[in-house]
């Protein structure tokens, strides 16, 4: 039997179209700042196995018969004090990343963006992707450190799509880029515009990563570890004498320990101490989010402030600055290597 075009399966891309498609991906964020929208985000978000390693038969009734019934109303008023008029922070700064590196790429790439959860989902971008005829897809989880609970679930979720195909798009996978010196170099350089621009002059620079149940650095999670290089190299490369620097950990979650210092009780201890102008900066998240805007730059300012502190800044992520921008499109031209 001779082969006719018309037996390509229903999903197949145009043949031969040879275009190549990038999604890059955050973690994902409410649709709305209204508890039902947050209960539905933290829904599927607490409910991956990744995010929360407990057997589900122990974890499922806790989460449904206690933390989606009490923590989505306290959140979506947090939500509420930095939502903007594009929406959430998080999905408005991905989108914008997506925008500035598809004018960066041109007609090399064909650049989306899509969210771990909610929407606009991995399977709903891959599948916009193939639809445009892309038959190569680089997937690109915007975590510089890896962690099976961000990183390793963005790549289930897109194989978990794949497995649905008859005809694949083939997949590459952004590696983490705590070390690379595209990265190191963009960090350094913002944030010492940042301080230079400040109206005071810190003592201290809290490098705040987010938070991981210190378990998982037992069961050979490396991101404790990235975390700790990247604010290494970042000190060497900032080579500031005046600046005493110091890493901790945000955001914990529940009664289990968590990696330590934690970034609410140094600021804290460096205010009872007697520190009193403080920077900090959160150089793990590729976007400002609900955790740097409002866990970091407000109540982390109040708890400084009540402690004794008397000047504060939280300085932005990399976002769609200049130097954000650069590294973004270096790390993704190095990757597309042999593609494009
Ligand atoms: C056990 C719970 C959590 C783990 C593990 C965790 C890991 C983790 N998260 C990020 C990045 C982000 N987390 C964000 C929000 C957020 N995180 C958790 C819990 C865990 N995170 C919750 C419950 C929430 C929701 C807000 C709240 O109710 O407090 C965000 C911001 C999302 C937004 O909409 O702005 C980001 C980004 C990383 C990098 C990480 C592990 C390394
Ligand atoms: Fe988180
Ligand atoms: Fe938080």
């Amino acid at each position: 039997m001779t082969w006719q075009p018309q037996q390509l399966p229903a999903d197949h891309p145009p043949v031969n179209s040879g275009k190549i498609g990038v999604l890059i991906v955050n973690l994902g964020t409410p649709e709305a700042a209204e508890t039902g929208a947050v209960r539905r985000y933290l829904g599927e978000f607490l409910s991956d196995r990744r995010v929360i390693e407990i057997p589900a038969i122990a974890w499922q009734p806790i989460l449904r018969g206690i933390i989606l019934n009490t923590r989505p109303k306290k959140s979506a008023a947090a939500y509420r004090e930095v939502w903007t008029d594009k929406g959430s922070p998080l999905a408005a700064i991905t989108a914008d990343q997506a925008a500035g590196l598809q004018d960066r790429l041109g007609e090399s790439a064909m650049v989306e963006w899509g969210m771990r959860y909610g929407e606009p989902s991995i399977p709903r971008q891959l599948q916009k992707l193939m639809d445009a005829g892309c038959e190569r897809i680089l997937l690109a989880p915007l975590y510089p450190q890896y962690c099976a609970a961000t990183t390793a679930t963005v790549v289930d979720k897109a194989a978990e799509w794949l497995g649905e195909k008859r005809w694949q798009a083939s997949l590459r996978t952004l590696p983490p880029y705590h070390d690379d010196p595209a990265y190191i170099d963009a960090l350094a350089a913002d944030i010492s515009r940042q301080l230079d621009a400040l109206d005071f002059t810190p003592e201290v620079l809290l490098l705040s990563f987010h938070g991981m149940p210190k378990r998982t650095l037992e069961l050979g999670d490396p991101y404790h570890c990235h975390c700790r290089k990247t604010a290494r190299l970042l000190e060497e490369k900032m080579a500031r004498s005046d600046l005493r620097m110091v890493t901790t950990f945000q955001s914990r979650f529940g009664p289990a320990k968590w990696l330590t210092p934690a970034t609410d009780t140094t600021l804290e201890e460096e205010a009872a101490k007697g520190t009193k102008r403080l920077a900090i900066a959160a150089p793990g998240f590729s976007a400002d989010c609900l955790e740097t805007l409002e866990e970091l730059a407000i109540r982390g300012k109040e708890q400084f402030m009540e402690a004794g502190g008397e000047q504060f800044a939280t300085l932005s992520c990399l976002n769609t600055s200049d130097a954000g921008m650069t590294m973004l499109e270096a790390i993704i031209r190095r990757e597309l290597g042999g593609w494009i």
